[in-house]
This record gives structure tokens, C-alpha cells and sequence, in this order.
């Protein structure tokens, strides 16, 4: 079985070993693939691999041989799973391999918010601290979490995470997920409500739902007018969640606090993205998933997913039936 894993290098930048999947096929891996070149490096390809390369309706269809795409990624939005699913293309995913990490990232994103560390550690370096007149000094206000409300939109995996962490540092936690779906039990102390509700009242609004049809461009111009001045964005998701020019106009007239980004629209970003130069626009690189702990698992479910398509009981399959 002939194996194409179109974008490698960002899973296994080296720490890590392809040998548990080349067990199972014949498996040529490309570091990373130009959209000029994805129809033919699948070529007459079984099964392919993927993290961020796009497959579209046309490169599905295409793909003649094709029966498995594995993504290698919880979120799959690269993947056209309407056209997979008419072409009979099995589509799996890799759930839960980085949920700790990427609530931890969350944490990370809003401590820095909240205390600006990297530009206070920067100040002492650079020679401020022995030059101060007093014992202790602060370049932006320091904010304090304990009593202060988490609103959890997509309360999955990862939002569950983040509410309990949120909940371990003394905060008030509502959550809200798809429109009229139960989407599971509360835990308890959190509370479901309506987004507009969750946005008026959240002192931190954390997005943790996929890239659907459905969420594209959830946090718009009118939902940020519901968020109060005061408050912080995080997005660990995905970047098209946003409307990134409302976000960026909101961040520049002062009507949100603070954003954090680990996901933009487009990755790598244009230099001149309006977010890139927000004011008290924090934005990562996609790395919340990064952990060498957190690839491990990826790459080791990501093998499974493979072997269980080969003996005929495919696992963690996504399609137009999860939407
Ligand atoms: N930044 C990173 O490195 C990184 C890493 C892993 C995952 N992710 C992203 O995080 C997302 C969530 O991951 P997860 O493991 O928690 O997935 P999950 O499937 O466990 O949870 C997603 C939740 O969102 C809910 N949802 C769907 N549509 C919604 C809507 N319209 N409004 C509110 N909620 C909605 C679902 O019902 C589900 O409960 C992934 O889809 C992926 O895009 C990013
Ligand atoms: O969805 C995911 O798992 C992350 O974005 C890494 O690709």
C-alpha cells in the first residue's frame, strides 16, 4: 500500500520517527508541499497524510486510487469531507492527542496578557530595573483572574480542559456550544448559555469549536460590540473564526482589551496582516499543539488510524455525519 504523507515537517521536525507507520506501507514523506504540486505528488497514491495541505473537491477527485486520507490533526478543515465522503474516501482525524497541551497554551496566552512577563523580563535586561529608584515597578496593569469569568465557546475536548484549569485559578466559567445541540453534560460550577450572553459577560473568551461552514467568521463586528472593553480574546482554534479586520479595528479603537492568537486565516500570515500589528495583539505561530509529548501521541494514533483503516474497522472517521 503506497503511503504519502504531503507535509511531515511540521509533526517530525526530527525528534521523532516515521518507523511505525512504515510498518504498514510503503510510505514516502514530503516535508511540506506546494499547491502546484499536491495532485501529483499523490499521484496513484492509496493513502495520504496530511496536516495543513488542502484537499480540495478538484485534487479529491483527481486522486483516482485514493480510499484513506488521514489528517494529522484534530481539526480538519483542510479536507473538502463532502467530496471525500461521495468519492467513498475514508477521512480520519487525531482527537485528543494535544488536549492538556493546548489548554495549557491557553493559560500561557492569557498569563502573558494578564502580566506582560517577555516585556518586563525585556525591561530588566535591557537595564531598567538598576536604574529604578523603588524595589518594584510595572509597565502595564497587572490583572488578577481569581473571580473573574471564562466564556468557553466549543466545549469539547479542549474546552472542558480549559474550564477546569480556568476553575483551579478561581474563575466563574460559562461555556457555549453548537446551537440547539446538547453537545454533552455540564460539569459542575459551569454554566451554558447563549454566545451573546457569554460574550457580554466573559472576562476572557477562549474559542475552542472547529472551522465549520457554521462558525466561519463567528466573531464578527457585532458579537465584539457585546464583549466589554475590558475584555481578552484567545484563539487556539482556528483563525477563520475571526473576522480579523473587525478584530484588528476593535483592538485599534480600544473596544477589547487584549487579544492572544496561536491561529490565523492564513499560515504563514502576510507581512502586513492587520492583526500582526494590532496593539495588545499577542499572536504565536500555530505551535499549542508543538509539544514533543503531545506529536508523540499524534504520530502514534495518527499510525493507528492507519493500521485499524487497513484491517477493515476504520477508527476516528470525520465527515459530513460529525458536522
Ligand atoms: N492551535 C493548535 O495547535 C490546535 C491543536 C489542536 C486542536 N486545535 C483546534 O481546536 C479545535 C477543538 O479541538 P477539540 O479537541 O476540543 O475538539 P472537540 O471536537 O473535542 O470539541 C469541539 C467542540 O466544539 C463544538 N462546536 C461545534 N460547532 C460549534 C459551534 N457552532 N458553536 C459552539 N461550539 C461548537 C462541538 O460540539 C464540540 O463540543 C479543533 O477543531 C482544532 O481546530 C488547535
Ligand atoms: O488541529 C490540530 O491538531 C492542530 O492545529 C495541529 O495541526
Amino acid at each position: 500500500m503506497n503511503i504519502v504523507v504531503l507535509d511531515g515537517q511540521t509533526l517530525n521536525p526530527g525528534d521523532l520517527s516515521w518507523d511505525e507507520l512504515g510498518k504498514l506501507g510503503s510510505v514516502t514523506v514530503y516535508e511540506r508541499t506546494p499547491a502546484g504540486l499536491i495532485q501529483e505528488r499523490i499521484g496513484n497514491a492509496e493513502m495520504v497524510l496530511t496536516n495543513k495541505t488542502p484537499l480540495t473537491r478538484e485534487v479529491l477527485e483527481a486522486a483516482e486510487n485514493l480510499r484513506y486520507v488521514g489528517v494529522l490533526a484534530t481539526g480538519y478543515n483542510v479536507v473538502d469531507i463532502e467530496a471525500a465522503a461521495a468519492r467513498g474516501i475514508t477521512v480520519t482525524n487525531v482527537p485528543a492527542y494535544g488536549t492538556e497541551s493546548v489548554a495549557q497554551f491557553v493559560f500561557a496566552l492569557l498569563l502573558e496578557l494578564c502580566h506582560q512577563i517577555g516585556r518586563h523580563g525585556d525591561s530588566v535586561r535591557s537595564g531598567d530595573w538598576a536604574k529604578a529608584v523603588d524595589f518594584s515597578y510595572t509597565l502595564t496593569p497587572q490583572i488578577e483572574l481569581w473571580g473573574k469569568t471564562m466564556g468557553i465557546v466549543g466545549y469539547g475536548r479542549i474546552g472542558r480542559q480549559v474550564a477546569r484549569l480556568a476553575e483551579a485559578f478561581g474563575m466563574r466559567v460559562l461555556v457555549s456550544g453548537r446551537p440547539g445541540k446538547a453537545d454533552g453534560d455540564e460539569d459542575s460550577g459551569v454554566r451554558r448559555v447563549p454566545l451573546e450572553q457569554l460574550l457580554a459577560e466573559s472576562d476572557v473568551v477562549s474559542l475552542h469549536c472547529p472551522l465549520t461552514a457554521e462558525t466561519e467568521g463567528l466573531i464578527n463586528r457585532e458579537r465584539l460590540a457585546l464583549m466589554k472593553p475590558s475584555a481578552f480574546l484567545i484563539n487556539t482554534a482556528r483563525g477563520g473564526l475571526l473576522q480579523e479586520q473587525d478584530v484588528a479595528d476593535a483592538l485599534n479603537e480600544g473596544r477589547l482589551a487584549g487579544a492572544a492568537l496561536d491561529v490565523l486565516a492564513a499560515e504563514p500570515p502576510a507581512a502586513d496582516h492587520p492583526l500582526v500589528h494590532a496593539p495588545r495583539c499577542i499572536i504565536t505561530p500555530h505551535m499549542a499543539w508543538a509539544a514533543v509529548e503531545a506529536r508523540e501521541r499524534l504520530m502514534s494514533i495518527a499510525a493507528g488510524n492507519v493500521a485499524a483503516f487497513l484491517e477493515g474497522r476504520p477508527v476516528n472517521t470525520v465527515g459530513p455525519h460529525n458536522r
